[in-house]
């Protein structure tokens, strides 16, 4: 058999297929998760206006001798269009959020006075500008909220709301096509001679979701070539990258190989990880000229979810604008053996912050193992074990 290359080769040929999408523009209150493709800038100050940020009194600090009685002028709450001036000697009775009077230069709480509606008693002197927020003091109109390339996160959205911009460029969610091949699966409960119950399905399409995808299930797909060929090209019809899983090594019912091995551009072979040997990538054309990538995982469950893990979440996440790899990694609480030309992707469970101890018992392909597991290991190709206290890449699982 031919050599297995180094897992770092294969990512990049898979990533080598793999473009950002194309910005759309969505509604600020959409975009969660989604990568900025172009710069916001405030349309506006933020905040906008001078306003109270402490429930009280608007004056001017300089009539503010403690104690001093003040008349009050009238009341201005949050939302009141018409802006008052303040008659130097006298108070406004102001609200939090509400717009300051002109003149005025310091807003003195409630807790400081004895909250007089027609006079107020003042029982300690306030500074100028004091509990007042200025107009621009936190972003300056015409400035950068957020810039090209941000990972969007709820403090961004707010921001971007917050300055009044209601809608976004963003790279789109990838649409993610799941394909499980194998003539022995049936969804739900295998029961007749030497069926499988379809757990790839399950697993890939809830990885992709976690990854931020949307995702369309099809199959699983029996073991026809011609069958399997015609789903992959309906599939890429409305997906960003088509995942299949099973019919990759050397058996004689290898589907996905026998469909697409021929194909233009497509690759299969052996990949020097553990679990996950087999692999298989490539491009198909849609009928829209896009070119949608085709990842092929191993079928057996864990090589699937393990896989995906290596290979198909950073494609996931370069078609949606992102650093293709999260680079997560924990320290050892205990010497991991390792004594392995290929990588190997281990079941493991957190045992403290940032620590974390191989699970005991591994057994290859362990789907019970694999759930009891808080993260999975990724330990490079090595002659000797890693002794604990060492750093290590993990997948966090969960
Ligand atoms: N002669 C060789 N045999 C195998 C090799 C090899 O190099 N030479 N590689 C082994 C390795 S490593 C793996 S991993 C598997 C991968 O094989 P396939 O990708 O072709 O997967 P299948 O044969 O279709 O299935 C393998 C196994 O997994 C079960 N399976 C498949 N799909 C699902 C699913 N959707 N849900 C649950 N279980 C599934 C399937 O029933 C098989 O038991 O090949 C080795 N063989
Ligand atoms: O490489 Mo396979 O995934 O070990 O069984």
């Amino acid at each position: 058999m031919a050599e297995s290359v180094p897992v770092e080769d294969h990512l990049a040929r898979v990533l080598a297929l793999v473009t950002p999408l194309a910005p759309v523009t969505v509604p600020t209150a959409d975009a969660m998760g989604l990568v900025s493709a172009a710069d916001v800038t405030a349309p506006t100050a933020l905040p906008r206006f001078d306003h109270a940020a402490m429930d009280g009194y608007a004056v001017r600090a300089a009539d503010v001798s403690a104690p001093v009685s003040l008349p009050v002028a009238g009341v201005v709450a949050a939302g009141d269009a018409s802006l008052p001036s303040l008659t130097p000697g006298t108070a406004w009775r102001i609200m939090t959020g509400a717009p300051v009077p002109s003149g005025a230069d310091a807003v003195v709480p409630f807790e400081w006075t004895d909250r007089g509606v027609d006079v107020v008693a003042i029982g300690q002197t306030v500074a100028t500008g004091r509990h007042i927020r200025r107009a621009g003091e936190d972003v300056v109109a015409g400035s950068v909220v957020v810039a090209t390339g941000a990972l969007l996160a709820p403090a961004h959205l707010a921001l971007i709301a917050g300055v009044g911009v209601g809608s976004v460029s963003v790279h789109p969610a990838p649409r993610v096509a799941v394909i499980a091949t194998g003539a022995e699966l049936v969804v739900g409960g295998a029961s007749g001679a030497g069926e499988v119950s379809d757990s790839n399905t399950v697993a890939i399409s809830a990885a992709a979701a976690a990854a931020g995808a949307t995702v369309q299930a099809f199959g699983p797909v029996p073991d026809a070539p011609a069958a399997l060929l015609e789903q992959v090209l309906a599939a890429a019809e409305l997906a960003d990258l088509v995942v299949t899983t099973g019919g990759i090594s050397a058996g004689d019912h290898d589907v996905v190989k026998a469909a697409l091995r021929g194909r233009d551009g497509f690759w299969f072979g052996g990949v020097a990880v553990k679990p996950g040997r087999p692999q298989g990538c490539g491009l198909i054309l849609a009928s829209d000229g896009r070119r949608v990538p085709v990842l092929c995982l191993p079928g057996t469950p864990v090589a699937a979810y393990s896989s995906f893990r290596l290979f198909a979440e950073p494609a996931l996440r370069a078609l949606a604008g992102r650093v293709p790899r999260s680079s997560a990694r924990a320290v050892l609480d205990a010497p991991v053996d390792v004594a392995s030309d290929r990588t190997l992707v281990l079941p493991a469970v957190q045992v403290g912050p940032g620590r974390v101890a191989q699970l005991p018992g591994h057994v290859g392909h362990s789907q019970r193992l694999l759930a009891a597991a808080d993260v999975l290991l990724v330990m490079p190709p090595g002659d000797a074990p890693v002794p604990a206290g060492a750093e290590v890449e993990i997948l966090p699982l969960g």
